[in-house]
């Protein structure tokens, strides 16, 4: 069987390790061979591809981005654009297609399963909150980069009597934020789960000058809302909130107020070991489910086991942070703080 391969969305480190893992198993245990189609659905649409073997896919598990490259072309805005797909795979003579992304690409899959092109999905997105998997590949990376950020920001904020906000990735929930927030022990977590609350963060601000510790971290994910603000608004263009945050709490608290935007360098660069074994796991089974000839799924992690579900499960809601996390957050905060105005040693 001759199989294709695209990625599509955002990147994230493990992609190349998804594709090694599906073209090694379906070379060496199948007898498959492979396309890779590039630059997501442009690939498919304006028929760009590579060729996949033993020898392109060598050498590559320990490599960020992806090979086949990526981008968020979308497949609706090109008129016949899922006939397009379908025409280019049928030149490729690929029977198959294996999509690795997030809600979009699952999305885009779900609607090619429909015109009856065979689909199996691997679930990929740097905000870990996609529907119907525990985990997505490139979280961890993303978790441990901003951690390391975080750590270096304590002994500068606390050298300055500052706070320091440090804006992370998470476009609808804050699974970098609140992971990396536990991990590099923030004072603050703002999620957009939650809307912010202004007070309670000047609050727990203060309270970090009351215990004689004088500096504080805010971790905030950029997709977190600022109501009656240009960053209320859940559909508006993502980065900032770091800044208007940082400006706000300098105003309210009269402490000196510094923000940090990670961006981009959380998805480049190479994948941590759990990320590798994880892309490695999802790659094998996608080209398992597709030699199977069990269409229309998505290979993914449930309680620390491989599955595969169908893809409508995977373009639910996003999947926030959970209750429990949350309780995590929480219980490490004194329960009733009050924010009590400009403080008295700040204004001075
Ligand atoms: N609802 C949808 N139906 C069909 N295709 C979609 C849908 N949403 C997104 N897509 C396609 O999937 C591509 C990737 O989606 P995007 O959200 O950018 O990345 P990701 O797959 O990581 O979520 C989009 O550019 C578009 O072509
Ligand atoms: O790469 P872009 O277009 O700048 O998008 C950045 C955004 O995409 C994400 O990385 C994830 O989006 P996808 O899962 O759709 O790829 C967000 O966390 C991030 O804010
Ligand atoms: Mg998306």
């Amino acid at each position: 069987m001759r199989i294709g391969i695209v990625t599509a969305g955002g990147d994230c480190p493990g992609l190349n390790a998804v594709i090694r893992a599906a073209v090694r198993k379906g070379v060496l245990h199948y007898g498959n061979e492979f396309v890779g189609f590039t630059e997501g659905w442009r690939g498919l649409i304006e028929d760009l591809s590579m060729p996949l073997n033993l020898q392109t896919t060598d050498e590559i598990l320990s490599r960020g981005g992806t090979i086949l490259r990526s981008s968020r072309l979308d497949i609706r805005q090109v008129h016949g654009g899922y006939v397009k797909c379908m025409q280019t795979m049928a030149r490729h003579g690929v029977e198959a297609l294996i999509a690795i992304g997030g809600n979009g690409t699952q999305a885009a899959s779900l609607a090619l399963t429909e015109v009856g092109v065979n689909v199996v999905g691997v679930p990929k997105t740097i905000d870990n909150d996609l529907s119907g998997t525990d985990m997505c590949f490139g979280f961890d990376t993303a978790v441990n980069v901003a951690t390391e950020a975080i750590d270096r920001l304590h002994t500068t904020a606390e050298a300055h009597n500052r706070v320091i906000i440090c804006e992370v990735m998470g476009r609808h929930t804050g699974w970098i934020a609140a992971c990396a927030g536990l991990a590099g022990g923030a004072h603050v977590i703002v999620i957009p789960e939650r809307p912010i609350d202004l007070d309670d963060i000047c609050a727990q601000v203060q309270y970090e000058w009351q215990e004689g510790r004088q500096y504080a971290i805010i971790v905030a994910a950029e997709g977190a809302h600022l109501p009656n603000t240009e960053w209320a608004s859940p559909s508006r263009k993502l980065g900032g909130i770091g800044v208007a945050l940082a400006k706000v709490i300098e105003e309210r608290t009269g402490y000196e107020t510094r923000s940090i935007s990670l961006g981009h360098v959380q998805r480049g660069g190479t994948p941590t070991a759990y990320d590798r074994q994880l892309a490695t796991r999802y790659g094998v089974a996608a080209v398992d489910v597709v030699n199977e000839r069990r269409y229309g799924r998505m290979v993914a992690l449930k309680n620390s086991v491989i599955v595969d579900i169908p893809l409508e499960d995977a373009v639910a809601p996003p999947r926030g942070v959970d209750a429990q996390l949350m309780g995590v957050i929480t219980a490490l905060r004194p329960p009733a703080l009050k924010y009590s105005g400009l403080s008295a040693e700040a204004s001075g």
